[in-house]
């Protein structure tokens, strides 16, 4: 075994009770201790499948079978032990009860248009009334974002959309403290997703948690849950009414023991239903035989984070490693000298002899990523990405790389089929192309990406060519379908004038030319094909060795594509980070003062260079959600500013909450790259009381020895 436990580990690790919880700090070994817990069990004789591991994000869930592993059992048995998100479980348990496996709407995106019909149908009904309402009702894609996350917040709190005799919806929408048209919303918004058949039409995430702790709640049919003797849960803190449903049942179900840790100043999905108010009030009620533990010594790091993690939580924090841990303040003169300098003390980590693996650069936000990832480029580090997407795959970014391509035609800039493909369809959706979800699997867009000399046909014959009501007709169709459907009309046509009767097929034939001739095309679409054309001409119009930054700048305007992403996208926070990343892309091509294509080809060739550099070892570049759960021996936050961090807009205790998780992920070496200018510097770094915590600190290390 890699540790020797705790007397208190050991506690929890060997008590008796049914029910064991530990509320501790970051750092203090809940995981570990999980994982101790999970091996007694198992060496005690439990079957490693008669445990469940349930957590609340799959990388948390990743982490806790790795610490399994790592205290010693043995991979092959830690494998047995069954180590999932509640929604994962919720979703498989449904799947074998219903028989069917209904499609998951993983984005925002593909839920919008069923919001968008629901709107339109509840407006036109509220338009028909005598006196109609004024009602909330989302248009817009960032206001259709505030109501799914409610109705996220909704479900969580387990609201069902049926109304108790007499209830009207204005009463229920009071008690719920939300707009009648939300509430309105949500209930005909369910109803068009509980379906008529078996199964639900779509679920999103979450919906299986919500659906199976609703069956189950309300008890009329039995739906077979897994039996578990062991139930563990990390993470508690991120507990919600309808995940409780699920786990009391599945007590229940197991006659089982359980155990669960978490840390109340890590809820930082408030958004999704994370209620700190129901574990401290509501969780466990009713339960006997409880004992809550404690864990009270930090053991990622030393006594230098444990105090400053005091100081910014106010809050007691004693760490249990006898460790300098080097804590230190970067100062940065802007964006660019910040990503500098993140990549500086990364090649200075690694001349340390670190690995590159052993460090993450945490960030606040996705859009931070690009000036590091140029920086990175260019120092030759390689690099991986969780929680977000490495700029250079962002949809923004690959569209202006396949528009370079068409300007230059050159379309070998664009290195292997896989990423032609994605170039097409970001194409197709920047265009605001109106495809059915199944044209994009088709076999033209895959042959176009196989074959680079039929880029050509794609632009000239899909993007620049006005769609026609046959085009639109054909767009549910996959390719095959289109061509049954062609030799279905011809057969007809055949027939037709066989049994006499020309002038029917002759009528048919005519029809379908008017079908194939006459434009149909949203405005929105029109315009993008007419921006696209002018954009295009430009590019093609210009010197060869025009400067690629100037280049782009002037097509950026001409697509208008910081206008045309608050059309696409749903959240807010996505419309911008397309913005942050096409500065971005410029500010890289700026930076080189190319041509566009020498620029075409130096991103081929960094492109081609980041995964050799990948796969040799790679620095993570992650947010603070994705490194919830995990450590690392060296970790850098960059951009610690006022507005950055605290992000405005947002709930500032949840943001200290996130700032918490983020500088407490560290074992070894924490930066905290701040702005040069005093003013400007995150009250959050203000609060750690950085200078204090270093010399108190060392002063009790050294005690040590
Ligand atoms: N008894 C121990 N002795 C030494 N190190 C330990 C001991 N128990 C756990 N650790 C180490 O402490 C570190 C933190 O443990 P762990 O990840 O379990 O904490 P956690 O409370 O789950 O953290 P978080 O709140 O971030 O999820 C890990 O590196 C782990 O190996």
């Amino acid at each position: 075994m890699g540790i020797a436990p705790t007397d208190e580990q050991i506690a929890i690790q060997t008590s008796r009770a049914r029910h064991v919880i530990a509320m501790a700090n970051a750092g203090a070994a809940k995981t570990t201790t999980l994982a101790l817990r999970i091996a007694e069990s198992i060496t005690r004789g439990v079957w490693p499948e008669s445990i469940v591991a349930l957590t609340f994000s799959s990388e948390a869930a990743r982490v806790l079978q790795a610490r399994l592993i790592e205290i010693g059992v043995d991979a092959k048995v830690a494998r047995r032990v069954r180590c999932v998100t509640f929604d994962a479980l919720a979703q498989q348990v449904l799947n074998d009860f219903e028989g069917v496996q209904p499609p998951f709407l993983a984005s925002n995106e593909a839920l919008a248009p069923h919001v968008r019909a629901t709107v339109a149908r509840l407006q036109l009904e509220n338009a028909q009334r005598r006196s109609p309402r004024e009602l909330w009702l989302p248009e817009h894609n960032d206001l259709i974002f505030e109501f799914l996350t409610l109705a996220r917040q909704i479900k969580a709190r387990m609201v069902r959309p049926e109304l108790d005799d007499g209830e009207t919806i204005e009463e229920r929408a009071e008690l719920l403290g939300i707009p009648e048209g939300v509430f309105l919303l949500y209930r005909h918004l369910e109803r068009e997703r509980a379906g008529d058949g078996v199964g639900p039409r779509w679920r999103t995430e979450f919906d299986a948690t919500y659906d199976l702790a609703c069956l189950l709640q309300a008890g009329e049919v039995q739906v077979p849950l897994p039996e578990y003797r062991i139930v563990i849960v990390d993470e508690l803190q991120d507990m919600n009414p309808a995940t409780y449903v699920v786990l009391e049942h599945l007590l229940a179900r197991g006659k089982a023991f359980f155990t669960g840790a978490g840390d109340f100043d890590q809820v930082i999905h408030r958004w999704a239903g994370a209620d700190v108010n129901f574990i401290r009030s509501q969780f466990g009620q009713g339960w006997r035989n409880v004992e809550s533990l404690p864990l009270t010594r930090t053991y990622r790091h030393g006594p230098v984070m444990a105090l400053a993690t005091a100081a910014l939580k106010n809050k007691a924090v004693v760490s249990g490693r006898v460790h300098e841990t080097r804590l230190r303040l970067v100062p940065y003169a802007d964006p660019r000298d910040a990503a500098d300098k993140v990549v500086a003390d990364i090649l200075d980590w690694k001349s340390r002899g670190g690995q590159l693996d052993a460090c993450a650069v945490v960030l606040r936000a996705p859009y931070q990523s690009i000036h590091i990832e140029n920086a990175l480029l260019e120092a030759g580090i390689g690099w991986r990405v969780e929680g977000l997407e490495s700029y250079l795959l962002r949809s923004e970014i690959l569209m202006l790389r396949g528009v370079i391509a068409f300007a230059l035609e050159d379309y070998e800039s664009i290195p292997g089929v896989d990423k032609r493909l994605k170039v097409l369809h970001a194409l197709l959706l920047w265009q605001q192309f109106d495809w059915g979800a199944r044209r994009l699997e088709d076999s033209a867009l895959k042959t176009a990406a196989a074959q680079p000399e039929l880029f050509d046909a794609f632009l000239k014959g899909l993007l620049l060519k006005p769609q026609t009501r046959a085009d639109k007709q054909a767009r549910h169709l996959s390719d095959d379908e289109a061509a049954e459907a062609d030799a279905r009309f011809l057969e007809k046509i055949n027939a037709l004038r066989q049994s006499g009767r020309g002038e029917e097929a002759n009528t048919l034939l005519n029809l379908r030319r008017a079908d194939a001739e006459t434009i149909d095309e949203s405005s929105a679409q029109r315009n993008a094909r007419l921006r696209l054309e002018q954009a295009l001409a430009m590019l093609r119009a210009a010197p060869a060795d025009a400067p690629a930054h100037a280049l782009l700048e002037r097509a950026v305007d001409m697509l208008q594509l910081r206008r045309v992403a608050r059309d696409i996208f749903i959240a807010p926070s996505r419309a911008l980070m397309v913005t942050r990343s096409i500065e971005g892309f410029i500010d890289a091509s700026r930076r080189r003062n190319l041509s566009l294509h020498d620029f075409a080809h130096w991103l081929r060739k960094a492109e081609v260079r980041e995964a050799r550099l990948r796969a040799a070892g790679a620095v993570l570049l992650c947010t603070v959600e994705a490194a919830k759960g995990q450590e690392f021996q060296a970790v850098m936050l960059p951009y610690l500013e006022a507005g950055a961090f605290p992000m405005a807009g947002c709930d500032r205790a949840e943001e200290s909450n996130r700032f918490y998780v983020a500088i407490t992920r560290v074992r070894d070496e924490l930066s905290l790259y701040v702005p040069a200018a005093a003013e400007r510097v995150s009250p959050f770094v203000e609060a750690m009381q950085v200078g204090k915590a270093v010399a108190r600190g060392r002063l009790q290390v050294d005690a040590h020895f």
